[in-house]
């Protein structure tokens, strides 16, 4: 007697890729028929938490819609399809069950945060009634979940360059796993479904922007392409280090994120070919930092794991009790990049109209939003879980909690100083020009304090505070230290009642501009 057929569904999460991907790679040895499956959920397309921002923006979700059609186009030259459903996977992969009773196995891969938790539940209680088997796996990070060489999660220490030592010294990355050739065929008499377009999900398509770091599109075919761009056709890999910190152009950073985020390429993957770039080609700092910036990927899943829920509490991992504001008015001005500071409206407009900002944008608007304004860092969190297309629940929470104070920063009291960080990766003033067409007439660093500048030098740069620039909502009392004082002249209009006394520090040049007193 032949034995029944197996069918597997393979519920594709933030894994929409098949190199690597051990979901795929059981069902291949587990199945006679494989379903995979990728299902717009609907409480993806509602509101944040608290605040109620759309929770997933037009930057992402044309990027996820790309991410599945390029799925989808894989899948079939290899034999296959992906099926594409709008509703709650758990009600999809009931309704599976149900339609074809011969499914055998659910496998996907876990995720961290609660939201995704419970729908692992719903999936393994669906499963548990149907008697059919559920099979998960871990694959986010670059270090397995289970190779982690402390006892339990709850030895993670809260430190990461505790946790970076430990994991480097004992722990082991796993090899990547093979590429299905051809993969198991669906079962007959499914419907494929059709990919979703952003109308049918309430949203309206993004403009281009010629100006974006990110103009890349979704997928694993173009991760993958990204990576041997950045690799091996440009080398450009080898001056990560010195280049990281960068804000204009394309190139200055992996820009793997949006991808990591949705699965699309593997950590396994980016770590195997670093070691054959350095065993072909060069071994510097610059390609162990692409590793070392990758474990702060895997430290924050970890945290997540660690602390659950507390990851998105108001008093974060240390339950610290601060007195968060929630001043709109405050908070409208920053997210709009209207706050009178340029280098934040900068990075703000950058965000707002590409979904993509710098990793030094982001550490400065992120503690200008908490220490400067000292509004609640879960409006800022949300915010940036709408619009970032490479929103990852853990690394932005955990970014988030560590730019409040309150999650794995051990340096009490960290605040950046605008000014000084302006000057310091945007020396000229081009990023700020390139984001706020209204201060182009200012040359140089003067870009960053256009309040210090006198009325004769405003109005040569047709600037007008308040009319056509805001003056800032707040001036840090520290700023004064940085400001270039040879264009500073008497108080420029709608500078009242500010708390900024400039100091005159002839001579000083950019020298003064790199005072080690303040970050
Ligand atoms: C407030 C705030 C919020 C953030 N939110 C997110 C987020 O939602 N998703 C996200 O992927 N990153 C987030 N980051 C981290 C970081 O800014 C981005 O990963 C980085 O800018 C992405 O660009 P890249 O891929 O070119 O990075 P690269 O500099 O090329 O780094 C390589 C990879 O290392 C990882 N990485 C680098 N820095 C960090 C970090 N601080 N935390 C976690 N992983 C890191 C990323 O996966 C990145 O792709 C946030 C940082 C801050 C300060
Ligand atoms: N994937 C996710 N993305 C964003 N937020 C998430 C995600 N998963 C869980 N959360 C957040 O986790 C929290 C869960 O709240 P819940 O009430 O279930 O738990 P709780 O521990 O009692 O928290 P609270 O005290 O804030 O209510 C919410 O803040 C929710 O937004």
């Amino acid at each position: 007697m032949m034995s029944a057929s197996r069918t597997v569904i393979c519920l594709l999460r933030n894994d929409l890729r098949l190199h690597d991907n051990e979901v795929f790679h059981w069902a291949q040895r587990n199945a006679d028929y494989i379903i995979p499956l990728y299902c717009f959920d609907p409480r993806h397309y509602q509101g944040t938490y608290h605040f109620n921002f759309p929770k997933t923006g037009p930057f992402r979700l044309r990027f996820l819609l790309d991410s599945v059609k390029d799925l989808r186009a894989t899948l079939r030259k290899r034999g296959s399809t992906l099926l594409v459903r709008q509703g709650k996977p758990e009600d999809v992969v009931s309704d599976l069950i149900q339609q074809l009773g011969s499914v055998t196995a659910v496998a996907f891969h876990e995720e961290v945060a609660s939201e995704e938790k419970t729908v692992e539940k719903k999936l393994k209680a669906i499963c548990c009634q149907n008697k059919v088997k559920v099979q998960t796996f871990w694959g986010s990070t670059l270090y397995h979940r289970d190779d982690l060489p402390f006892s339990h999660i709850g030895g993670l220490p809260d430190v990461y360059t505790q946790f970076r030592k430990v994991v480097e010294g004992q722990g082991r990355v796993r090899p990547v796993l093979s590429t299905p050739g051809q993969v198991k065929p669906l079962p007959l008499g499914l419907e494929e479904g059709t990919i979703p377009t952003f109308e049918g999900l309430g949203q309206t398509e993004p403009v281009e922007d010629c100006r974006s770091a990110f103009p890349c599109r979704g997928g694993e075919t173009e991760a993958l392409a990204r990576l041997k761009h950045y690799f091996w056709d440009t080398n450009a890999v080898a001056a990560y280090k010195e280049t990281r910190n960068g804000m204009i152009g394309v190139d200055y950073s992996t820009k793997f994120s949006p991808w990591l985020a949705l699965g699309c390429i593997s950590p396994r993957y980016i770590y195997e070919q670093i070691k054959k770039y350095e065993a072909e080609r060069t071994a510097n700092q610059s390609t162990y930092w692409v590793i070392f910036e990758l474990l702060w990927r895997d430290y924050f899943q970890f945290v997540g794991l660690k602390y659950g829920n507390r990851i998105f509490h108001m008093n974060g991992l240390q339950d610290k009790h601060v007195s968060w504001k929630t001043d709109m008015k405050l908070f409208d001005a920053w997210k709009d990049g209207r706050t009178g500071v340029p280098f934040v409206d900068a990075n703000m407009r950058e965000l707002a109209l590409t979904g993509f900002m710098s990793n030094r944008g982001r550490q400065n608007v992120a503690s200008f939003l908490t220490k400067d304004l000292g509004l609640d860092w879960r409006l800022g969190a949300e915010w940036f879980e709408y619009l970032l297309v490479d929103h990852d629940v853990c690394s932005n929470y955990g970014n988030w909690l560590y730019s409040a104070g309150i999650g794995n920063d051990p340096r009490e009291n960290r605040k950046f100083n605008m000014i000084k960080q302006g000057l310091d990766y945007d020396n000229n003033g081009e990023y700020v020009r390139q984001w706020v067409p209204e201060l182009r007439g200012i040359k140089g660093g003067d870009v960053h304090t256009p309040w210090t500048l006198s009325n004769s030098a405003l109005s040569h740069a047709q600037v007008s505070l308040n009319e056509t620039y805001p003056s800032p909502v707040i001036i840090a009392p520290e700023w004064s230290r940085h400001v270039n004082n040879k264009s500073s002249g008497p108080p420029a209009k709608g500078r009242k009642g500010s708390s900024y006394t400039p100091r005159q520090h002839k001579d000083r040049g950019i020298d003064f501009y790199f005072s080690k007193k303040s970050f």
